[in-house]
């Protein structure tokens, strides 16, 4: 891998090893996760999502995935309840699909793909910055939200209609007055395990929260999604599709369900 991580067959994820040694560690992500061997837990909280949508602040073609950044200098957008103890902030949203409809989540259920995964990426407040949690094993915690293809999301096309402005590369532009709420499902339901970041540099500091439930996006809204570009202007275009990590093994983990 001479150039930096990529999705392509040269540095896409079967080669991040090389790098990145943690690609082959104890707790990476996504899985494959399978709910007849999910341990349900009464214990479990209901997940507590308070998001403000005066936080939102930029949305940007980062080379790898659309993001939406948010300001994280106070507890207005926060993560708290489900299976983290403490408050989590918000700090970013981000999304993973596929060239077709067939593929795109990172997870899976019971080895179903879906066309594309919702991240939603939250800090642990016990440390002082992003950077430092995202370095501990309780650092980070990911909300995933599955997208299967159904009728249009509105919700979602609020964030649709502004790719054009961010179509290449290190591309960004005001995204404000956001409330990402309105992209979660209607059942909080989760299943969560211990994990890791699925690019680069995959460290192992979060605890992943997938929703059952997915939310709807139309074939039209995904080729939204694929008109992006993984490369900056003025190079050889290439589509930002596929930017997904394949599933990697529980290596004795064991997810948790916060239902019957
Ligand atoms: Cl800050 C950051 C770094 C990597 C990723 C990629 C990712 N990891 N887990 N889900 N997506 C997301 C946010
Ligand atoms: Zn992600």
């Amino acid at each position: 891998m001479s150039q930096g991580w990529g999705y392509a067959p040269e540095n896409g994820p079967d080669k991040w090893a090389e790098k990145f040694s943690i690609a082959d560690g104890p707790r990476q992500s996504p899985i494959d996760i399978c709910p007849g061997a999910a341990q349900y837990e009464p214990d479990l909280q209901p997940l507590i999502l308070k998001y403000d949508p005066g936080t939102s602040s930029s949305i940007i073609n980062s080379g790898y995935s659309i993001q939406v950044d948010f300001a994280d200098d106070t507890d207005s957008s926060t993560l708290t309840g489900g299976p983290i103890s403490g408050t989590y902030r918000l700090r970013q949203f981000h999304f993973h699909w596929g060239a077709s409809d067939d593929r795109g989540s990172e997870h899976t259920v019971d080895g179903t793909k879906f066309p594309a995964e919702l991240h939603l990426v939250h800090w642990n407040t016990k440390y002082p910055r992003f950077a430092e949690a995202a370095a501990q094993p309780d650092g980070l915690a990911v909300v995933g939200v599955f997208l299967q293809i159904s009728d249009a999301n509105p919700h979602l096309q609020t964030v649709l209609d502004v790719l054009d402005a961010v179509k290449t590369k290190g591309k960004q532009t005001t995204f404000t007055d956001f409330d990402p709420s309105i992209l979660l499902p209607g059942s909080l339901d989760y299943w969560t395990y211990d994990g890791s970041l699925t690019t680069p540099p995959l460290l192992e500091s979060v605890t992943w929260i997938v929703l059952k439930e997915p939310i709807s996006v139309s074939s039209d809204q995904m080729e939204t999604f694929r008109g992006l570009l993984f490369t900056s202007e003025g190079e050889e275009p290439c589509c930002m599709v596929d930017n997904y990590r394949p599933q990697q093994a529980l290596k004795g983990r064991t997810v948790r369900a916060s239902f019957e």
